[in-house]
């Protein structure tokens, strides 16, 4: 096999009360990457398009071939590649656009050496691919782009993932207003210590989450979806984020939050009717503020990162 391709989807990291251990994965919206085998050695990024020429080609800087060659390294070979990235996420967006690009770049690199590693194997080299892009080797986004689903990190030392059940009906609207936010700068505005109170607080929604999840219980969901750790610091970057929440509750959604580091904000709902509501309540409060907005519909993607293209 000598080209393959490989696509990854965006990610709601998070979750509310999950701060860097949990996360969920988008249909459709993703990115798309092309690996080839190359006769002259090293990574070499030949191509991006839909970054309006933002993104770098230097291998040692971009997801895609950061995330090769800690997998090559790991096998301990040198093959050449060249990779061609294909950006469908907007970038600081908070819909884990760097993790994409690792995630899909892995699952192609992956089916070209003949599939050394299973889908989970590969999670720890994403993580060196976020390490570069936010300075921080979170999991939480790369982990459910790579296996779909809801995807708790129960421990990063060492490194121990599960997959979740995702209720029937369970939808996500994403509203990404017009603004950029870097993970690390998102990140760098975050209390470094929590009191016991907080603490108590957030285990409790993390617990009644993932509760939530396995008995279909919407209204625990509701409950749970609730964050003393980050988003009190977060939130006041996003105009809108708090007026937004009580519109969302009004016409029944389960509830909202920031997506990863913002500016997106996801809402959840119990079915596609409140979830195509939810967007239309957003844009009323978007227009106000005088924001663009985008609005993404979609069910929980539990397949995650997939080959689309292979040739011989
Ligand atoms: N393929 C890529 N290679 C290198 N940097 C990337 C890539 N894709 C996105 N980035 C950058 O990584 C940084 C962090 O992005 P990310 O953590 O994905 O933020 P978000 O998920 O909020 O969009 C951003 O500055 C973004 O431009
Ligand atoms: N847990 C991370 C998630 C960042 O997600 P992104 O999509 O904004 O990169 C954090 O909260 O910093």
């Amino acid at each position: 096999m000598k080209k393959v391709t490989a696509f990854a989807p965006a990610t709601v990291a998070n979750v509310s009360c999950g701060f860097d251990i949990l996360g969920f994965a988008i249909d459709e919206l993703g990115d798309q990457v092309t690996v080839m085998r190359s006769d002259s050695p090293g990574l070499k990024v030949t191509a991006i398009s839909g970054d309006g020429g933002k993104l770098p080609y230097e291998a040692e800087r971009n997801t895609c071939s950061v995330a090769i060659q800690a997998m090559l390294d790991q096998l301990g070979i040198a093959q050449g590649m060249e990779i061609i990235l294909e950006k469908g996420l907007p970038l600081g967006s908070g819909m884990g656009s760097s993790a994409a690009s690792a995630a899909a770049a892995l699952v192609a690199a992956n089916a070209l050496l003949n599939e050394p590693f299973t889908k989970k194997e590969l999670v720890p080299f994403a993580m060196e691919a976020e390490r570069v892009a936010c300075g921080a080797a979170h999991a939480d986004n790369v982990a459910p782009s790579i296996l779909g689903g809801f995807v708790l990190i129960r421990d990063y030392q060492p490194l121990d993932l599960v997959k979740l059940p995702v209720p029937a009906g369970l939808h996500c609207t994403l509203l990404h207003p017009h603004l950029e936010l870097n993970t690390s700068d998102s990140r760098s505005v975050l209390r470094k210590q929590i009191s016991l109170k907080d603490s108590t607080i957030q285990s409790g929604n993390i617990a009644g989450l993932i509760s939530g999840l396995f008995l279909s219980d919407f209204q625990l969901i509701s409950r749970s979806l609730r964050d003393v750790v980050a988003e009190p610091s977060r939130a006041l970057l996003i105009p809108g984020f708090y007026e937004l929440r009580e519109n969302i509750k009004a016409i029944g959604a389960l509830g909202s939050g920031i997506s990863g580091s913002g500016p997106t904000i996801f809402v959840l709902s119990p079915d596609k009717e409140i979830a195509i509501m939810a967007g239309k309540v957003s844009e009323d409060v978007f227009g106000k503020i005088g924001l663009g907005l985008d609005v993404y519909i979609s069910e929980i993607n539990n397949n995650g990162a997939y080959l689309k293209e292979e040739k011989i």
